[in-house]
């Protein structure tokens, strides 16, 4: 009777957890097609993709061509996740996501998983919802990882943090056999238990826009811990922040260290089960 029975795909799951079966933090930088550069003159992307590594991040999340430009060693550490999908912020439909990469191509990359994003409720969801369900299908195929990142977003979504809204998206992600699901974080940590609780995959929270603080930002991270996250998908608030690094280490420590001892990370805070209350 062998000791261990599994998958390489639940092999390759494992390993994206470089630095704590506690929590996951990843770091999507593939908002590069949707809305412009992501680096500056003084960062090119292999210098932020190493800041990330070097802060404690498990994955970073790039599309295929930024590949070319970043170096190996930030690889030795830290798990390569290729975004399958794109739209651009110019589109007559921004929200019209299509596939611009091959789970193969992603492969041939040395991708530890990949990522799909499908907007619930755009105009062309069903394309999306079909390329995750194919796609799903190629990673089952190969035992590679998949995250699918679900945002209700669409003419008819008029608050893209209702929780119905979101418990319908993470039930797609899951019932088409994605590993992975990120989605928006529901507001409070009462919205995200309902949402893990009925969620049979894990359920990481997107990092949204910039926050006004670092402690504004990590109390949203204990939160939505809290409410049972399996992590966080934190992009523009790593990318855009003055030292990312710093502020990667700070997140990690809170994810990988979670519940007891991160907490009093936030200055003066505690916890008192329900919300992160800062003194
Ligand atoms: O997963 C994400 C983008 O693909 C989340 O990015 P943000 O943290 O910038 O919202
Ligand atoms: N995942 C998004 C980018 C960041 O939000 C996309 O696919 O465009």
């Amino acid at each position: 009777m062998p000791l261990h029975s599994h998958s390489a795909r639940s092999l390759r799951l494992r390993r994206l957890h470089h630095h704590s079966t506690a929590g996951l933090v990843v770091a999507p930088v593939d908002h590069s097609i949707a809305d412009g550069p992501v680096v500056t003159p003084s960062q090119p992307i292999d210098r932020l993709v190493g800041q990330l590594a070097g802060g404690g991040v498990d994955a970073v999340v790039v599309h295929k061509g930024s590949m070319r430009h970043i170096g190996p060693d930030r690889f030795a550490d830290m798990s390569l996740i290729v975004h399958l999908n794109a739209s651009t912020s110019q589109a007559p439909d921004p929200d019209a996501k299509y596939v611009v990469t091959a789970v193969e191509e992603a492969i041939r990359l040395g991708a530890d998983g990949v990522s799909v994003h499908v907007n619930l409720g755009s105009q062309q969801e069903h394309q999306q919802i079909q390329d995750l369900a194919r796609i799903a299908d190629s990673c089952d195929r190969w035992n590679l990882p998949l995250m699918a990142m679900m945002y209700p977003r669409g003419p008819r979504i008029d608050d893209p943090r209702d929780p119905a809204l979101l418990a319908h998206a993470v039930t797609i992600a899951a019932d088409l056999g994605a590993d992975l699901v990120k989605t928006v974080y529901p507001g409070s940590v009462a919205g995200m238990l309902d949402l893990t609780s009925i969620c049979p995959i894990p359920v990481l929270v997107a990092g949204g826009p910039r926050r006004g603080s670092e402690t504004e930002l990590l109390r949203f991270v204990a939160d939505a811990l809290a409410g049972g996250a399996a992590g966080v998908a934190m992009g523009r608030n790593l990318f855009q922040a003055h030292d990312p690094e710093q502020l990667a280490r700070r997140v990690a420590r809170l994810v990988h260290r979670y519940p007891m001892e991160q907490i009093d990370d936030l200055e003066g805070g505690h916890h008192d089960g329900q919300q992160t209350v800062l003194a």
